[in-house]
């Protein structure tokens, strides 16, 4: 098994733009086809020349591939055409593609209620148009719709359909679970039968499994255990309904856990993290932490026991080494954390203590209790390291806010338009000086931001550099049953590309967002440098 190689057919920018919500542009498909081709995945399907506009362009801009093959999708001929008269056939022959996959009919079922034509005439539409598309461009796929579900039913047709399309020279017979319903043991049993009984070799048999019972994954490898040698899937598991196998995660394990090659070279693995986070921001949608060797949380550790024992041996929370993937570990505190973890995160942030120092217990002790009370630092590191060294007695005092007011008015203005307005007033002391500031905002955070911004940076202009690029409110569990307690979350970026995060929690909203921006201030102040008036 080791050393086999498997081949990689990516169908994101066909299957995956199936997906509800997804709308490819003709510039989103270019750049995730050359992002595949980059990565080294063997096919990229493009879409569906003839079905719609993007298609047509994307197809007639070909992106300039230099690993995959380019490959085009669409469907055996209509019934009562001829292959050479078919339209949809003409464009899939025309279109620049280098590989054509084409969808038939195997179940019975569905010939009969779809198509609604005879079985035997389904098995002429196979085999005229891969025989047509193959002397058209050398290179024919044919995607097996309902292939296990008609298996199921009724083998001898099921069989029957593929075998017309081996015979007509396709390349890869794609064995498609459809509906996402099969199971790991069928899909097991079915491909082995496949291979061993009805005779198509593994290297001509490929897999694109669907998500519906969340086995598109699992049910891929079952098939590549079984013999098939091609694997269809998306990216980050995108596509119709509850999506297709999701490459992301099939890549690693083909190639980390089973041994076998593919066409992405081993130092090239470490692009997929960035691959599936770059995917997720062009679609616009924040990456799962939790996915599978690329998330934010794959490698983060939370436990105190996982975090002791990781230090001393990675592999012991760790089944592969995040670098291989590009991923990177975390160490977490929270209530869930013991010494270890503090340790790791003070040591992250360049303050080396040692395991017996006496101030750890009472540092864990105030990182629990912060906890408990709403401070989630696992995603605020820059109020954790504020929070530490407040305590050690290493931040300076660069301000004091003494008090703050916020008006928000709703009125319509002498033309008759409406008008949302916030006005923020904020008191300071700033060495021996309290500067008093009133600034008008779009919305109370961003009055307040501004107001403190005037009070500040006159005294500490490496502020004007810092913006906010990130705000974000999540209501906590309401504490004795008596209000919701917001957590928020504010997200700083510095011009030369430094980021990081602060938080505030408390009852009031405007509270806990000031809170958060407050340490924003300190934290951008304390890392430049910046000495205290
Ligand atoms: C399992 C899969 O994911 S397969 C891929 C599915 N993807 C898509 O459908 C997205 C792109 N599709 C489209 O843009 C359109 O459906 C088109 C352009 C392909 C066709 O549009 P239309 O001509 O308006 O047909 P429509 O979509 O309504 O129906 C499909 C027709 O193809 C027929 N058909 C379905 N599968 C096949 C097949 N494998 N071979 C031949 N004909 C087929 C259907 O019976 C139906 O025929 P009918 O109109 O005589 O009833
Ligand atoms: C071809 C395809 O996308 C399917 O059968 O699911």
């Amino acid at each position: 098994m080791t050393g086999e190689r498997i081949y990689l057919y990516d169908t994101t920018l066909r299957d995956g733009a199936q997906t509800q919500d997804v709308d490819f542009s003709v510039a989103d498909k270019i750049a995730i086809a050359k992002d595949l081709d980059r990565l080294g995945v063997d096919y990229v399907e493009g879409g569906w020349p003839g079905a719609n506009p993007t298609d047509d362009q994307f197809f007639a801009e070909a992106p300039q591939l230099t690993r995959a093959v380019f490959t085009a999708f669409g469907m055996t001929r209509r019934p009562g055409r001829s292959a050479a008269n078919d339209p949809q056939l003409t464009a899939l022959a025309q279109s620049s593609a280098k590989a054509v996959c084409m969808v038939g009919k195997t179940w019975d079922f569905h010939v009969d209620v779809a198509l609604n034509i005879p079985r035997e005439e389904n098995l002429d539409l196979i085999r005229d148009s891969i025989a047509a598309l193959h002397a058209a461009k050398g290179e024919a796929l044919f995607d097996a719709e309902h292939f296990f579900d008609g298996y199921k039913r009724n083998p001898a047709y099921a069989v029957s359909c593929i075998k017309a399309a081996y015979e007509a020279g396709a390349r890869w017979i794609v064995l498609c679970d459809t509906n996402g319903g099969t199971l790991p043991h069928e899909i097991d049993a079915i491909v082995r039968e496949v291979v061993e009984t009805h005779g198509i070799p593994g290297d001509r048999l490929g897999i694109h499994c669907h998500n519906d019972t969340e086995n598109a994954v699992a049910n891929s490898l079952a098939a590549v255990l079984a013999g098939a040698r091609m694997v269809q899937g998306t990216i980050n598991g995108l596509g119709e309904r509850c999506g297709n196998a999701n490459l992301v995660s099939l890549i690693p394990t083909l190639m980390l856990k089973l041994g076998y090659e593919t066409g992405i070279r081993r130092e090239d693995l470490h692009l997929l993290t960035q691959l599936s986070r770059a995917f997720d921001d062009r679609l616009n949608r924040a990456p799962n932490r939790h996915a599978p060797y690329v998330g934010a949380s794959a490698f983060a550790h939370k436990g105190g026991l996982h975090v002791s024992a990781v230090e001393k041996d990675p592999s012991s929370y760790e089944h592969v080494a995040p670098e291989a993937i590009g991923n990177r570990r975390q160490i977490v505190m929270s209530d869930q954390a013991g010494r270890s973890n503090l340790i790791v995160r003070l040591r992250d942030i360049g303050m080396a203590v040692d395991a017996k120092d006496d101030r750890l217990t009472g540092l864990l002790d105030l990182v629990k209790q912060r906890d408990s009370d709403g401070y989630a630092y696992d995603t605020a590191e820059a109020s954790f390291e504020l929070l530490v060294r407040r305590e050690l007695g290493e931040v300076p005092r660069f301000f004091e806010l003494l008090r703050f007011h916020v008006t928000d008015e709703r009125r319509y203005n002498a033309v008759g338009k409406l008008v949302v307005e916030s006005e923020a007033v904020v008191r300071v002391r700033v060495g021996d000086a309290v500067r008093l500031e009133v600034a008008d905002g779009n919305g109370p955070v961003h009055a307040l931001d501004v107001a403190m911004r005037k009070a500040l940076e006159p005294v500490y202009p490496a502020l004007a550099q810092v913006s906010l690029s990130d705000y974000r409110v999540r209501i906590l569990a309401a504490k004795d049953g008596t209000g919701a307690m917001p957590r928020v979350l504010i997200r700083s970026a510095r011009t030369d590309g430094t980021e990081w995060s602060t938080l505030g929690v408390s009852t009031n909203i405007i509270e806990a967002s000031m809170e958060a921006l407050v340490d924003s201030y300190t934290y951008a102040l304390m890392k430049s440098e910046a000495k205290p008036v």
